[in-house]
């Protein structure tokens, strides 16, 4: 069994315990009385490249990294440095986080905020609605394509963003026939949990000009950002260095900078 498919038989078993606990039509009515979502493509258009912060206190890869007491003040952290969208990861069992982590930070912040989880049922994305997502992941190598298809859709009906994660070609022209605006390359390969920069500079030329293209995973710092932004990212995903760093406030801010820094601006769509 894959790390994939060992993280996902977690998640389907504590889905199965939620859902035994509060119904569709009781999340379906949380959602409605949740704020407005934000349009979260559109935050990842805006000038320069933008980046995405994450809140992560542990990984399949390297175990726990952060014990983040307050993932709220964390992302208002990152917000104060400039981040364009806080991704929270709510998987439990290998990443630490949760759906109170989502609701914290959602209360907390004015920027649009990521459910980053293994979502496989619509189920979820009520979930992350319902606790105040502006955008969802959707990782094709966790869904067949009717699934892949379907939830992108659920998500854009209900008014949140997918972002779409691929690792490969194949998995571009998936996500870009299943309809994805946003596209993340993640650079982790699901299969060996190894970071490999360069996948992004090889797979990205493969996504069509207009959808949103993220560049995920392994981003040390400024120089890391440039080198996505050279190879074509509009966005960059950072986790680990943020919540091992000292002062995140100012780590966000370093990449911001990096990310506006007018030399980047030739060469993207
Ligand atoms: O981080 C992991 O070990 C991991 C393992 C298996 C599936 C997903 C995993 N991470 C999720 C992410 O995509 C990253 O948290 C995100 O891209 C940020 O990456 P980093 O800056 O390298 O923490």
């Amino acid at each position: 069994m894959s790390v994939l498919d060992e993280i996902i038989e977690g998640v389907r078993a504590d889905l199965a315990e939620r859902q035994a606990r509060v119904s569709l039509d009781e999340l379906k009515e949380r959602a409605a009385k949740a704020p407005q979502a934000k349009d979260g493509a559109a935050a990842l258009r805006g000038e320069g490249v933008q980046v995405i912060c994450e809140v992560k206190r542990s990984s399949p890869s390297k175990g726990a990294l952060a014990a983040i007491a307050d993932p709220a003040g964390l992302a208002a952290d990152y917000e104060a440095g400039g981040a364009a969208v806080i991704s929270v990861l709510t998987e439990q069992r290998r990443f630490g986080g949760s759906l109170a982590d989502l609701e914290a930070v959602r209360a907390r912040v004015d920027i649009p905020v990521l459910r980053k989880d293994f979502i496989v049922t619509a189920y979820q994305l009520w979930e992350a609605r319902a606790y105040g997502a502006d955008l969802a992941l959707l990782i094709v190598a966790a869904l067949d394509q009717p699934a892949l298809v379907s939830l992108i859709e659920r998500a854009e009906s209900i008014g949140l963003t997918p972002l779409v994660e691929v690792h490969d070609e194949e998995e571009v022209a998936r996500a870009v026939d299943a309809g994805a605006r946003v596209i993340g390359v993640n650079a982790r390969n699901l299969k060996t949990l190894k970071v490999d920069r360069s996948t992004f500079e090889r797979v990205a030329p493969e996504i069509p000009a207009g959808i949103v293209k993220v560049a995920e995973s392994g981003i040390r710092g400024p120089h890391d950002l440039i080198a996505y932004a050279n190879a074509g990212a509009d966005a960059v995903l950072v986790g680990e260095s943020l919540v091992t760093g000292r002062d995140p406030k100012a780590a966000v801010a370093d990449l911001v900078a990096a990310g506006a820094h007018p030399a980047l601006r030739h060469g993207r769509d």
